[in-house]
């Protein structure tokens, strides 16, 4: 089995085909809609909120909405439909998620997609929520995980899952791999490759990006969209605390199982950290895709199909990926 992660990758360039990197195309397709960019913030506090949800939703974003404040998913849908826009929801595993998807169902209110939100999802528990959302939400395509190997991967699939979520650990926030000794930190992008090999279905990469060229990578190893939390912490927009310190502004950033999020320290898996303020996540958008544009121009074609088919070189190995403990 190859070893490796982001940091360890170079893509080879082939001719361009483009005058210009404005006619290459980053648009994807997940399910029945289609994306700017095979991109999505993660469904985490302190990265996505209702307001920057419609604003993804709004401008040709995919987006998911966090699970967090359980109570406001039902409005959050209804607004979103009323506004006819795309409803992307996030659930975990508990009995009562069983009743809230009940609920949808009596409510003829059908999200467009809903994500199981677990840290172990090669589990029982997430293999039969996709098949209870399957019988009472057959229209709802169901993302789930998260998982890091390729036989996870096909259970969920055949439990029902129309799409899997690659990523035990290599978060930024994430302290499972230490904790744990678990999990594809210092690896993901052999574990998106990995489970890609297993899958029939979309992979969905989560967790490790730290560069926008990164993405170009996870889309090569088989990701059909990548999750990003720590580059898209710390805009203006982003919920959570901003604070001063010598001048310098920051933001807050934590982990979904972190001792903030969970108000109490049990199973602690996540932490918080303080990133930089960064400017408008409008502009980080623009940015990323016009990177990704130019990683298609190098990989010689004109879409995403382009980069998938490129050569590789392995540089170098290390298990951390750029992060710290
Ligand atoms: N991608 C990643 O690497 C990780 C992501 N996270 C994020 O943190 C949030 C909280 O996750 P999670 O704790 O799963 O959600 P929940 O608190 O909803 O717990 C999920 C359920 O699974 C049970 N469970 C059994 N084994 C595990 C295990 N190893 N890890 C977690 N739960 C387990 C839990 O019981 P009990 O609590 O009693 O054990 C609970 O009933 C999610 O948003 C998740 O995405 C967390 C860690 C890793
Ligand atoms: N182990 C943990 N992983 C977590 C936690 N909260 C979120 N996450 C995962 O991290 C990614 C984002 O990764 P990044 O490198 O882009 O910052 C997110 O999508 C989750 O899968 C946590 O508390 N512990």
């Amino acid at each position: 089995m190859k070893i490796f992660d982001y940091e360890d990758i170079q893509l080879v360039p082939n001719k361009c085909v483009v005058k210009s990197r404005s006619e290459c195309d980053t648009s994807v397709t997940l399910g029945k809609h289609s994306f700017k960019m095979p991109v999505v913030p993660a469904n985490m506090q302190t990265i996505i909120d209702e307001k920057i949800a419609e604003w993804l939703a709004e401008n040709g974003y995919f987006y998911i909405m966090h699970r967090f404040e359980e109570d406001k998913r039902i409005p959050f849908i209804e607004r979103m439909h009323h506004r006819n826009l795309i409803a992307s929801i996030s659930v975990g595993v508990k009995d009562y998620e069983y009743d809230f998807v009940r609920e949808l169902a009596d409510k003829k209110l059908l999200p467009e997609y809903i994500t199981i939100d677990i840290a172990h999802g090669h589990s029982d528990a997430v293999i039969n929520m996709i098949k209870h959302i399957k019988e009472y939400l057959p229209e709802t395509f169901v993302i789930a995980g998260n998982v890091g190997t390729p036989e996870a991967v096909r259970e969920l699939e055949n439990a029902g899952a129309d799409a899997t979520k690659v990523g035990i650990g290599p978060g930024k926030v994430c302290i499972t791999k230490i904790k744990t000794g678990f999990g594809t930190g210092g690896w993901q992008l052999a574990a998106v490759r990995r489970c890609s090999k297993a899958a029939r279905k979309p992979i969905i990469a989560d967790g490790g990006i730290r560069t926008h060229g990164d993405v170009a990578k996870s889309i090569r190893f088989g990701a059909s969209m990548v999750m990003i939390g720590s580059l898209f912490a710390g805009h203006e927009e982003s919920p959570g605390e901003t604070k001063v310190e010598d001048g310098v502004v920051y933001k807050e950033y934590f982990g979904s199982a972190s001792e903030f999020q969970k108000g109490e320290k049990k199973n602690v898996e996540g932490k918080k950290i303080w990133v930089h303020h960064k400017g408008l996540l409008a502009d980080t958008l623009v940015e990323m895709q016009q990177d990704l544009q130019s990683s298609i121009s190098y990989a010689g074609g004109r879409d995403l199909e382009a980069i998938r088919k490129v050569d590789y070189v392995i540089v170098k190995n290390s298990i951390f990926n750029g992060d710290t403990i």
